[in-house]
């Protein structure tokens, strides 16, 4: 009436809106929706009203240009009830979140803090090659690529985040912390009924959704707890803090100690905005660092060898690059060092996250006010998605958009350069699988060195094939969760690189 147009909708379902309409894969079909209804649509899922973007030009407007407008994000139910309701990555705009992501970007994920990590990193891709080669060696050859890549990413995550002492934190051995956190995970990609269709609300009890979640809650509060205490523990130990500054090498510190320090100068100094960096930020923090490094990171290093492996030729391309700049010498190792050289393997990290981007629909976004969409009105909290996964497949926007193209990133006439170094994604819409703006991840640098170490290592060690006697080419078929990643168990057989 006031001459205000809202974004076209498919008909939806009484009571149901479109909620039944994203079946397995939303990604699919909500790709599927936006080719009939355009790149801004208005759906209804349950009783949430929910705008979907799916062009460039819209997300740009989204991420960029009214980036304020869309900076909140919804309540998501599972967050609050495993995260306090005071994780950063869940937390309503606000500044309980300005907080929590000022001490993220500025103290765990600052370049600096990345760099202390390079050990970590190093001894875990060291440990992962054993891995395979213990693997092939028992297995006859074949290798659960998904086992190694967890445990590679948790193996990192945990120490970055509780440090290297203990790394069961007294549940009997990784393996079954690594099941906690793989239940921790599913739990939390886990989307309620009562979310959407409060008078729905009751599925989540009959199915023992509810009490699995109070129980996980309850463990895994126990087990931060129990770091945090060791922590302070070591700390009076030594009788004082550690330098909060400290430089370069001698920086150790790992997620707890760095911010038991922000809370303890917090503590002297009152707390920016009012809000104190107390014992429950703490336990959120590090659990959604973990929560939001481990499945992602997996995730997408498993796509990037099944591609590789359904492209041999793309393969031994970055085999051949890995293998010239480590050299071959009877203790070659692959360092953080070269890396810089590898743009080959750059190049196959950015095609799988623009095929496979472990979170297709980003997370979801709120608006904090009424906000305008490529012409459309969208009111005040309305929920938000971002089809990454469409966007990035836009055949509007790319070339052979469903393929496996390394050659998309080189720059023209040079088949040794990326276009730009770095993952630019952020200034290129077309291509946004760790969001942008305000609310865009603030771990990329933190991801992209594991991912870079992993494949590097993995292809300069050995040559990967698929078992004998099984398909060609590896099913590239799709399973949601947490984030959306291979279905299939990626069982490679690894043949030791030999000179
Ligand atoms: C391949 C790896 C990763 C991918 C694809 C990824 C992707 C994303 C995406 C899509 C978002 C939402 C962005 C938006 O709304 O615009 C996000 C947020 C976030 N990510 Fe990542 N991420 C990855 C790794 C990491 C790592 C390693 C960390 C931390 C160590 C991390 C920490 C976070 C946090 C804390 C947020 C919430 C930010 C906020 O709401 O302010 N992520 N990530």
């Amino acid at each position: 009436r006031d001459g205000r147009r809202l974004p076209p909708s498919p008909p939806g379902l009484p009571l149901l809106g479109h909620l039944p309409l994203l079946g397995p894969l939303p990604h699919r079909a909500l790709r599927a929706m936006a080719a009939t209804h355009g790149p801004v649509m208005l759906l209804r899922l349950g009783r949430v009203p929910t705008v979907v973007v799916s062009s460039a030009a819209a997300a740009q407007e989204v991420m960029k240009t009214r980036d304020l407008a869309f900076a909140s994000r919804p309540r998501v139910r599972m967050a609050e009830r495993l995260l306090y309701g005071r994780d950063m990555a869940f937390a309503p705009y606000g500044e309980r979140w300005r907080q929590a992501r000022r001490v993220a970007v500025l103290h765990l994920l600052s370049h600096r803090r990345v760099l202390s990590f390079r050990r970590v990193r190093e001894q875990e891709a060291a440990a992962m090659v054993d891995r395979v080669r213990r693997g092939a060696s028992s297995g006859g050859g074949a290798v659960n690529l998904n086992a190694v890549l967890i445990s590679y990413t948790n193996g990192i995550i945990s120490r970055a985040a509780f440090g290297g002492d203990d790394r069961s934190f007294g549940l009997d051995g990784g393996e079954k912390l690594a099941k906690v956190f793989a239940e921790f995970e599913e739990l939390l990609g886990t989307v309620t009924m009562g979310e959407f269709v409060p008078w729905l609300g009751w599925v989540d009890t009959l199915t023992g959704l509810d009490a699995r979640t109070a129980r996980m809650a309850e463990e895994m509060d126990a087990l931060v707890e129990r770091v945090v205490a060791d922590h302070r523990r070591r700390r009076r130990r030594r009788g004082v803090r550690r330098e909060a500054d400290a430089e370069g090498d001698d920086d150790h510190r790992d997620f707890v100690d760095v911010l038991l320090d922000v809370n303890e100068a917090e503590e002297q100094t009152g707390g920016g905005g009012g809000v104190l960096f107390d014992d429950v930020a703490i336990k959120a923090m590090v659990l959604v660092m973990f929560a939001a490094a481990t499945d992602t990171t997996y995730t997408a290093l498993v796509w990037a060898m099944a591609e590789l492996v359904n492209h041999t030729h793309e393969m031994r391309r970055v085999q051949d690059e890995v293998r010239s700049a480590v050299g071959d010498g009877d203790h070659a190792v692959v360092t953080e060092d070269h890396i810089d050289e590898l743009r080959y393997l750059k190049c196959v990290i950015k095609e799988t996250l623009r095929l496979h981007a472990p979170l297709p629909l980003l997370l979801p976004r709120e608006t904090t006010e009424d906000a305008e969409l490529l012409g459309y009105h969208v009111p005040a909290r309305t929920r938000v998605i971002v089809n990454a996964w469409a966007i990035a497949r836009d055949p509007a926007a790319w070339e052979r958009p469903e393929e496996f193209v390394l050659e998309r990133w080189f720059a023209a006439g040079d088949d040794r350069k990326t276009g730009d170094d770095d993952y630019m994604f952020a200034q290129d819409f077309r291509l946004v699988p760790f969001g942008a703006g305000r609310r865009g991840c603030p771990g990329v640098g933190f991801a992209l060195p594991s991912m870079e170490l992993a494949l590097a290592n993995l292809l300069y060690h050995f040559d990967w094939e698929l078992p004998a006697g099984g398909a060609s080419k590896l099913d590239m078929d799709e399973l949601n969760g947490l984030s959306v990643r291979l279905k299939a168990t990626l069982n490679l057989v690894a043949k030791q690189w030999s000179r």
